[in-house]
């Protein structure tokens, strides 16, 4: 019998599709430097999440580790993401959530940097925005939020928390830094984190082709 208070078999399902999901998008740069991290939801008290500082594009099971709703590494010695707090936010605040997808891509970054100043990117009128799990016609609109970054997790995560009172969301910029996407599964955080990451390579290209 196990003594650990989690699914094992379950842990190692849930690591297999992480690790090739996260080598899948690494391979396409949005990693880079050892940045970004990934988590699952492993059951309504446990996520498995990245262990912190490992190279994303050789990720192994042995970089995948469990951490509690809190934070708390579980039958582990390793240190969890620098930014499991925004990973288990969402967890303890939405049930349904069950993948969380962090990346650094060039897009990403830039994006965060030009659209700081106005708070939030506008994508309006795209065909893809019926990625996002509830839009059924590209006659509509997201802002995505970008968020000051801070090195203080509880700041950012309050920050998180503030928007999420106001609007239903699956992804965030935080300035100079990143993207958060989410989804209830590996599939659809996927799909959202790969149309984020596909319009805002549009409202970059457009702004380099008409100077708006
Ligand atoms: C290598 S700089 C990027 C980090 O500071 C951080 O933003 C990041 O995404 C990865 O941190 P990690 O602790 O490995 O999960
Ligand atoms: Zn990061």
């Amino acid at each position: 019998m196990s003594a650990l208070p989690y699914d094992h078999h379950r842990l190692c399902e849930l690591a297999g599709e992480l690790i090739v999901n996260v080598r899948e998008l690494s391979a396409r740069g949005w990693t880079p430097a050892t940045s970004s991290n990934f988590s699952h939801r492993l059951d309504a008290r446990h996520a498995a999440i990245t262990v912190s500082g490992r190279d994303k594009g050789r990720l192994r099971e042995s970089d995948i580790m469990v951490v509690d709703l809190d934070g708390a590494a579980v039958g582990s010695e390793h240190r969890p993401s620098a930014e499991t707090l925004l990973h288990t936010q969402l967890y303890r605040r939405f049930g349904d959530i069950g993948c969380i997808l962090h990346t650094h891509s060039h897009n990403q970054t830039v994006a965060s940097r030009l659209y700081a100043g106005a708070g939030h990117v506008r994508l309006e009128g795209y065909e893809l925005l019926k990625a996002f799990t509830g839009n059924t016609t590209h006659e509509a609109a997201i802002d995505v939020p970008v968020l000051p970054n801070s090195q203080d997790m509880t700041t950012l995560a309050a920050q998180v928390d503030a928007l999420l009172d106001r609007q239903t969301l699956w992804g965030y910029l935080i300035d100079g830094h990143g993207l958060y996407a989410w989804g209830r599964d590996t599939a659809e955080a996927r799909r959202h984190l790969e149309a984020f990451e596909f319009l805002l390579g549009c409202e970059l290209e457009l702004r380099r082709l008409t100077g708006r």
